[in-house]
C-alpha cells in the first residue's frame, strides 16, 4: 500500500480525549489486515543497522513496536505505565500533549552499550519520547533512533528529539494538532 493509502486508514476523532485535540486513531489501521502489514514493512524499512533490540511505549507503542521486532528477528523491551513491573524499576514522571504520565522500565533488560531503537504509534509534543529515551540511556542503551507511525510536526516534538541527540522517523504526517 502506498503511505496515502495507509495515512487514510487513520481515524480522526475531535476533541478526544479533551476539547480542542484532534485524536490521531489508529485502531482502524491495525484492523486492517493489509494496511498494518504494510505499515510493519514500511517502518522496517527506516531502521538504521546495528540496531540490537526495539523498545516500545505502552500501550499504542506496544502494538507496533512487538510487530516491528517480530518483523526483524529481534527482542522487545516494553516501557511500561507506572506501577506495572514486578521488579525494581527506573522511572520519570513527562507532559504529553493532553496530560501527564510516568514511565518505568526494568534497566536490567538492557545490555549495557546496547543499541536500541525507541518505537511509538505517534510524536506530538514529544514529551512521551523523550522520557522514554532518557530512560534507556540511564538504563546504560544507546538510544539515538526513534520511529513512529505519525509525526504531528506542528508540535514539535521531532525538534526536542533532536535537540537531545535522537534522530526521529516518521511514516506519515498530519498538519495541525
Ligand atoms: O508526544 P507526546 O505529546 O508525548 O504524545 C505522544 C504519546 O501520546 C500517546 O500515548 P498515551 O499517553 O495517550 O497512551 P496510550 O498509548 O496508553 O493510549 C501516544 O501513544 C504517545 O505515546
Ligand atoms: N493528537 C493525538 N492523537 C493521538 N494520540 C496522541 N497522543 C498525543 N497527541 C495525540
Amino acid at each position: 500500500m502506498t503511505r496515502d493509502e495507509i495515512m487514510a486508514l487513520v481515524r480522526t476523532v475531535p476533541d478526544f480525549p479533551a476539547p480542542g485535540i484532534l485524536f490521531r486513531d489508529l485502531t482502524t489501521l491495525i484492523t486492517h489486515p493489509a494496511g498494518f502489514s504494510s505499515c510493519i514493512g514500511q517502518m522496517a524499512h527506516c531502521v538504521p543497522g546495528g540496531i540490537g533490540a526495539i523498545a516500545g511505549v505502552e500501550a499504542r507503542g506496544f502494538i507496533f513496536g512487538a510487530a516491528l521486532a517480530v518483523h526483524l528477528g529481534l527482542g522487545f523491551i516494553p516501557v511500561r505505565k507506572a506501577g506495572k513491573l514486578p521488579v525494581p524499576t527506573i522511572g520519570t514522571d513527562y507532559a504529553l500533549e493532553y496530560g501527564a504520565a510516568r514511565i518505568e522500565i526494568d534497566p536490567t533488560l538492557l545490555a549495557l552499550g546496547q543499541s536500541v531503537l525507541l518505537v511509538d504509534d505517534l510524536i506530538a509534543t514529544g514529551g512521551t519520547a523523550l522520557a522514554a529515551a532518557h530512560l534507556l540511556r540511564e538504563a546504560g542503551a544507546v538510544c539515538d533512533t526513534a520511529l513512529f507511525v505519525i509525526d504531528l510536526p506542528d508540535l514539535g516534538g521531532m525538534a526536542k528529539l533532536a535537540e537531545q541527540g535522537v534522530e526521529g522517523k516518521a511514516l506519515l504526517k498530519f498538519a495541525g494538532h
